[in-house]
């Protein structure tokens, strides 16, 4: 925790000392108004001969009264300046730690704790300096103050007031602290599987509704917000309870305060005149006492905060990162690599090497380990044991310039809610729009973004959906081009079009990587043909590897998948 607090106070400190001297000035501005207020309401009542005799308290109220709100004003600038400074760094460096992980980003987080680590954790922690850590820091402040200068005039009624305003300050917050504690982090468990079965629901919406099962997808829904209310009922009614205690104790210190206005002016210290003034102040201190402990009690959502932040930080890839990028031409080299996925090993002794422009077929049945050798390419994950390089450069160290080097052509392509033009721009986005149309025409899909209502500048809906499977892959294959990369990886890429598809769609793939390395991923043989080289892998081994024609001849394995898809050939 202390991790994510430390260096943004250090770094923005005189933000900090602006907003403590403000926040403390208002507050002292606020009691020294009532302070001659009071005064001023007690010389008046006595009729003084001449208005000259009470212009000076006259013009004491006014400067407090417009002091107040300036130095409440200036206190609210600095500390919002304090808290957005602060959490557009925090922002920066979570959004830092989650691109690290980017390629697994699904595999490790749920959709709904993704968006509760942003929009809930992240913003929630404003609250924590706003309404918590100041409040409780002026408050504090503000108690030493008022028990000096009490004690000033008499010790026993300063050591009375200490101890009735000691239960507002740390009784009544510890007492808070200590009920709500298991509250607070239920419904922050609560609320994250709120997130999380929303989610999941609007994914699933489609499915949860042809099942005919949506009532009771809603019903779930509503049971989960219910315990959410009950929750937050609990947390409510002993914030009731406490102010009902906190009136108590601030009545009595009021008491006290006419006790000690009494007695100080029947002791003749001072005239009964100041009587008020003692005893109004009581009000702006009350005042500034009575949000500690609400807020004081949310300390523990905010420890559930920090911690999801830095089991972020912890997952983000530890190894140093490589500062220079090696040049071409490019040779892969994958070296006895294994790896495991919670002690279940997944690849064993995998060796490879991919010489530039070569084109490589990984191949075999779902759950062999294919895609988690991608992901080791492509620098994701560090291989259990081996080497995954790049011209001698591991790819774990290479981060975000793994995409000047490599580009990907998944199965699902994803197409941002903008134009088409700016969804193959993301290949490159510093391309001109006629490096962009040359790119549609070498997949072949100039001709059709022309025959649309906008040209270029036809909104791509979300998630695509005007599109078709194969038009989608074009489009993602336009910005690969772009991407300018000497190696292409492509993970199943053409599952799911029709056969005639598939092949117009493979056909033009080679055509335009022709130059590069191409490494495909699949289970399936439609491209194998155009390779130069296929791993057969087996049980996250390789069973067996050489050309198409060779394998034909030699492998009987391959020859039956081949027999199994293309029965005809
Ligand atoms: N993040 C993960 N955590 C734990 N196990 C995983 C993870 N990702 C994959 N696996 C497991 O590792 C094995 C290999 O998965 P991988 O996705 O690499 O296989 P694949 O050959 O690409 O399969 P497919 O063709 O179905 O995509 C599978 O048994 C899978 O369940």
């Amino acid at each position: 925790m202390n991790d994510w607090i430390k260096p943004y106070v250090k770094a923005h400190k005189g933000l900090l000392i602006l907003t403590i001297l403000f926040g403390v000035g208002a507050l002292i501005a606020a009691c020294a108004l009532l302070f001659t207020s009071g005064y001023l309401i007690s010389k008046s009542s006595l009729r003084p001969e001449n208005i000259l005799l009470v212009y000076v308290p006259i013009v004491l109220v006014r400067a407090f009264g417009i002091s107040r709100p300036v130095l409440n004003y200036l206190q609210q600038l600095a500390s919002h300046s304090f808290v957005l400074a602060v959490l557009s760094k925090m922002r920066v460096r979570l959004f830092q730690r989650l691109e690290t992980q980017a390629l697994v980003l699904k595999e490790r987080y749920a959709i709904g704790d993704l968006l509760g680590l942003l929009a809930d954790d992240l913003e929630h922690l404003q609250n924590f300096y706003l309404k918590t850590i100041f409040p409780a820091l002026f408050a504090l402040i503000l108690y030493g103050i008022a028990i000096i200068a009490l004690g000033v005039f008499s010790i026993p009624y300063a050591l009375l007031l200490a101890l009735l305003f000691g239960i507002l300050v740390f009784v009544l917050p510890y007492v808070a602290l200590k009920r709500n504690r298991q509250h607070m982090l239920d419904m922050k468990i609560v609320r994250a599987e709120l997130y999380n079965d929303l989610t999941d629901a609007v994914m699933g919406a489609t499915d949860w509704k042809l099942s005919g099962r949506a009532d009771q997808m809603i019903a779930g829904k509503q049971q989960i917000a219910a315990r959410y209310d009950r929750l937050e009922a609990k947390i409510e009614a002993s914030s009731r309870r406490r102010s009902i205690v906190f009136q108590v104790v601030a009545a009595a210190s009021v008491i006290l305060l006419v006790m000690f206005g009494s007695d100080m002016a029947q002791t003749a210290v001072f005239h009964p005149m100041w009587i008020a003034a003692f005893v109004l102040v009581a009000l702006p201190l009350l005042e500034a006492f009575m949000p500690i402990s609400d807020a004081i009690s949310h300390f523990p959502s905010y420890d559930t905060s920090f911690a999801r932040l830095m089991e972020v930080e912890g997952r983000s890839e530890d190894a140093q990162p490589c500062t220079t990028l090696p040049t071409g031409p490019y040779t892969v080299d994958i070296s006895n690599v294994a790896f495991q996925y919670d002690n279940r090993t997944v690849l064993r002794d995998v060796s490879m090497t991919w010489h530039p422009r070569q084109k490589v077929a990984i191949l075999g049945k779902t759950g062999t380990g294919k895609s988690t050798l991608g992901k080791l390419l492509l620098g994701a994950y560090k291989p259990t044991a081996g080497t995954v390089t790049i011209n001698g450069v591991h790819m774990h160290t290479l981060r975000h310039d793994t995409s000047q080097l490599i580009a990907v052509l998944e199965q699902k392509p994803y197409l941002f809610d903008t134009t088409i033009m700016n969804n193959i721009r993301l290949g490159n986005v510093s391309a001109s729009d006629a490096e962009v149309i040359e790119a549609a025409k070498k997949v072949q899909l100039h001709e059709m973004i022309e025959t649309l209502p906008h040209g270029y500048d036809t909104r791509v809906e979300e998630l695509g959906t005007r599109f078709s499977g194969g038009e989608r892959q074009r489009i993602a294959l336009a910005r690969i081009l772009l991407q300018q990369t000497p190696i292409v990886l492509l993970d199943e890429p053409t599952v799911g079009l029709d056969p005639v598809t598939e092949q117009e769609l493979i056909h033009t793939i080679f055509e335009v990587l022709s130059n590069k390395t191409v490494v495909w991923i699949t289970h399936h043989l439609a491209a194998m043909a155009h390779m130069d080289t296929i791993y057969m892998l087996e049980n996250g081994r390789v069973r067996v590897k050489g050309s198409h024609e060779q394998l034909l001849a030699d492998d009987a394995r391959y020859r039956k998948l081949y027999d199994l898809d293309y029965p005809f050939d």
